[in-house]
């Protein structure tokens, strides 16, 4: 059985009295969660050092949403593998579409990140997928295909998390069907070495879609950006009824 994994992506969101804040009210929600799932917060840097300390002996994990390759060096406004670790982050977002579109990451840069993560016991968490005139194009598949034949070379696929992110679907509420997502999975799991990784999907997803996606054979969590703001919403996220 591959692990479920249910991810917050805060992105750009929160202070850390926010993050305490919304923490001290999440907590509660967990009482009843089942325990055959994962349950990661993808956080800003400034809020990794506190939610550390307030996550200390519960069961959710801290993730980081970016990490350099390098340990250290002169590389302005970036944040290295052992800095995440020494903090007690556990998962990193790496190749978020708003990485590679706002800020100039490729495939070449995104496969460094995750094998200097993977170095570091850090297990990232791939994002991958398509524009909308990809899709229009039919060139998702292909697209995909070769963002997992560059991204992934050298990589330990035995500590991965992938997340199928149809750049469409992001933020705007036009979630990916949940049919059409778990095709498109199920082909991104026959490109891999390892048929354990286990693969999210993510862009839209919430309160009121969540169980039906799950209910999705191949798809084994999800990565959560607008949703996972609020205890209220995430807290039914990541308690899931299965269908
Ligand atoms: O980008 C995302 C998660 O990484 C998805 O964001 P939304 O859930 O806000 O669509």
């Amino acid at each position: 059985m591959r692990p479920k994994v249910l991810a917050g992506n805060w992105k750009m969101h929160k202070t850390q009295q926010e993050a305490v804040a919304f923490l001290q009210e999440f907590l509660g929600k967990l009482v009843d969660t089942p325990s055959d799932r994962e349950i990661v917060l993808c956080v800003p840097y400034t809020c990794l050092s506190v939610l550390s300390k307030s996550l200390h002996g519960t069961r959710v994990k801290l993730g980081a949403q970016n990490v350099h390759w390098a340990d250290q060096g002169a590389f302005t406004g970036e944040i290295s593998p052992p800095m995440l670790v020494e903090l007690g982050v556990r998962y990193v977002i790496i190749g978020h579409s708003e990485r590679r579109q706002y800020f100039g990451e490729t495939d070449a840069t995104v496969n460094q990140r995750l094998k200097a993560a993977q170095s570091h016991g850090l297990t990232p968490i791939l994002c991958v997928g398509e524009t909308k005139a990809q899709r229009d194009a039919g060139e998702t598949e292909n697209h995909i295909f070769q963002q997992l034949a560059l991204d992934l070379v050298d990589v330990d696929q035995s500590n991965l998390v992938i997340a199928y992110e149809p750049i469409w679907a992001i933020g705007t509420g036009d979630t990916c069907e949940e049919t059409e997502a778990n095709r498109v999975i199920g082909l991104i799991r026959s490109k891999l070495q390892n048929p354990d990784v286990p693969i999210q999907y993510g862009g839209s997803v919430n309160a009121n879609n969540i169980d039906a996606i799950m209910a999705q054979p191949e798809i084994d969590g999800v990565l959560v950006g607008g949703a996972s703001l609020q205890p209220e919403s995430f807290g039914r996220i990541v308690n899931y009824k299965p269908l």
